[in-house]
């Protein structure tokens, strides 16, 4: 199937970090302004952006780069604008964006501030039809309407439903996580539906951290950890402990982990890309995705970081199927099964269950 099939098939994204979402065309221009202003070397940053092929340490420091380029409020705005609208033009219907939430006192930013900034970039996706709802004991209902690929008679309109994560770095402490899960919760009626933690993999211990999960799991905060991405089997048996509701990549499994995990039934995130990128998976043909698949655990297709590995959904989706020797129905169906693992209300997975049937009357035409 040509690339417009899977731009026009209507998605699911689960993980996806703002920062790493952001297009490289924004972060050269933020570096080009920073470079004027004898912050940076435009050269040097512009080398590492547009840089193909990166390890996980070169990951994690070219996120360092990006967080220099992106400490602004107004460009944190910005580019969670940008990221929406990037997700909700290739059809993504539902996007649970994840971010860390950043303190730097040189700036006047707190956890707050930053995290306002976010909200603020969602309902400036679109002035019109951005409904909080906050009802009672439910979260509020973020639906962010996307005129951006409207033609005149406004005969494609996309719309969006956005759910927050704030995630903990992985090199914070047990107190700075834990103001993280405070804010979540007070933040919960805003479209804040969960707590992600992530990071580079080497960095920290799950000691530090359990504390925060913990509380944030008994708050009934929905969890998505990140999960094997080097081998750390203690670790992996430990999170798979605090039952979350969802894990992100699991590359690192041994045979006891991998029974645990299918006797458990949690869905995975799987970031194809990513994997293959930093070398958490030696090539795509070895990828687990295809015992996942075929043993039928619920897993659902991501991006992790569209920006910093050039890729989309749409093109995951079209590595999947043509690694793995999927076809169109294949993966509408796993799109679709992705509704039962999101973090929002019943109310959401009704509306996205309503598109997905009004697309597949459509499927095979
Ligand atoms: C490649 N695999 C990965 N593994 C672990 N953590 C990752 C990641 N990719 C991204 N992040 C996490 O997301 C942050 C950037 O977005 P935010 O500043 O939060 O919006 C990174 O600094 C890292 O903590
Ligand atoms: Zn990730």
């Amino acid at each position: 199937m040509e690339m417009e099939g899977w731009v026009s098939m209507p998605k699911v994204e689960l993980h996806a970090h703002l920062n790493g979402s952001v297009r490289d065309s924004t972060l050269l221009e933020l570096a080009r302004v920073l470079g004027e202003k004898g912050v940076i070397v435009f050269s040097d940053v512009e080398h590492v952006i547009l840089k193909n092929e990166r390890s996980l340490t070169e990951v994690f420091r070219l996120f360092d780069l990006i967080h220099i380029l992106t400490t602004d409020h107004k460009i944190i705005t910005r580019i969670t604008k940008e990221v929406i609208e990037d997700f909700a033009s290739e059809n993504v219907v539902y996007l649970e964006l994840r971010t860390t939430p950043k303190k730097n006192d040189s700036i006047g930013m707190s956890k707050r501030s930053y995290l306002e900034a976010v909200l603020e970039g969602i309902k400036a996706v679109n002035t019109v039809d951005v409904a909080f709802r906050p009802h009672n004991a439910d979260v509020g209902n973020v639906k962010s309407s996307s005129l951006i690929n409207d033609t005149c008679n406004g005969s494609t309109r996309k719309e969006i439903y956005v759910r927050l994560l704030l995630s903990i770095d992985r090199r914070e402490t047990t107190e700075a996580a834990m103001e993280t899960v405070k804010l979540a919760l007070e933040m919960r009626d805003l479209g804040v539906v969960g707590i992600d933690l992530s990071g580079n993999p080497i960095v920290g211990e799950w000691m530090t951290f359990f504390p925060a999960l913990k509380f944030a799991r008994e708050q009934g905060l929905y969890i998505t950890l990140h999960c094997g991405e080097v081998p750390n089997p203690k670790e992996i048996r430990a999170m798979l402990d605090l039952l979350p509701q969802r894990i992100g990549h699991a590359c690192c499994f041994e045979e006891e982990e991998w029974k645990r995990l299918k006797s458990l039934n949690i869905p995975v995130e799987i970031c194809l890309t990513s994997n293959i990128r930093t070398n958490s998976v030696r090539s795509i043909e070895v990828h687990h995705f295809a015992d996942l698949y075929n043993s039928k655990h619920p897993l659902v297709i991501c991006t992790d970081d569209s920006g910093v590995f050039s890729t989309s959904l749409s093109k995951e989706y079209n590595l999947a199927a043509s690694a793995f020797g999927l076809g169109r129905r294949e993966l509408f169906q796993l799109a679709r099964n992705a509704i039962e693992y999101i973090f929002a209300d019943d109310e959401v997975k009704r509306e996205l269950k309503e598109i997905f049937n009004s697309v597949e009357k459509k499927l095979d035409q």
